[in-house]
């Protein structure tokens, strides 16, 4: 791989173009994905924030449900944030009817939790391993993780306030879903943790 990793971001519905600037402030080369044989060109991938239901159909209607699966299975490095998180977790919570994941991340994940409190705040995070202080974390109709399972590490926690506690990031391997968004507020270290470690750097 280059000094420069190409990341691919899935472009079936959500905040692509965030992500894909977010991935360029980190060091990266950002493009679209929306076929199969385009995943077959990047070293990793970011799902983006959006709403997990429409994104799981267009996958299926894209042909890419398989693919991502198998290419996630294979190694391919993947980020997911918020819809992103829900794609990459094993098991769901409080999904739509028949709702899929790509999965990949032992963890269980519950839709809107923080949602049904308030559709959208504010929260300082701590992610283990990230300098610099705490996150202040955007959350928009977020999914918490409810339980990480045995191959999972949670790597991040709402550190204040009535939600205090809540795991929040989660990372397995070359996995790594949060329930914020990092690519709307301009702090770029949680894509820059992800470039290293599509780098093998982290
Ligand atoms: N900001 C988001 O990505 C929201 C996620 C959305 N509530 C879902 O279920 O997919």
């Amino acid at each position: 791989m280059s000094a420069t990793p190409t990341i691919g971001v899935l472009a079936l519905q959500g905040d692509v173009r965030e992500h894909a600037r977010a991935l360029e402030r980190a060091g990266a080369r950002a493009v679209g994905v929306r076929r199969p044989e385009e995943l077959d060109a990047v070293d990793g991938l970011v799902i983006p924030g959006g709403e997990s239901t429409t994104m799981w159909k267009l996958a299926v209607a894209f042909e890419m449900l398989e693919p991502l699966r198998k290419r996630v299975a294979a190694g391919l490095p993947a980020y997911g944030s918020c819809a992103g998180m829900i794609m990459l977790a094993d098991r769901i919570e409080d999904g739509v009817q028949g709702q899929e994941t790509v999965g990949g991340i032992d963890m269980t994940v519950r839709r809107n939790a923080f949602g049904r409190q308030v559709d959208s705040f504010e929260a300082p995070v701590t992610v283990d391993g990230v300098d610099g202080g705490p996150f202040e974390a955007v959350f928009i109709r977020a999914p918490w993780v409810e339980s990480v399972g045995a191959s999972a590490r949670a790597l991040g926690h709402v550190s204040q306030g009535d939600r205090a506690g809540r795991i929040v990031a989660v990372r397995q391997g070359g996995l790594l879903a949060t329930s914020f968004h990092p690519e709307i507020t301009g702090d770029a270290r949680i894509h820059r943790l992800f470039v290293d470690m599509v780098k093998g750097n982290a």
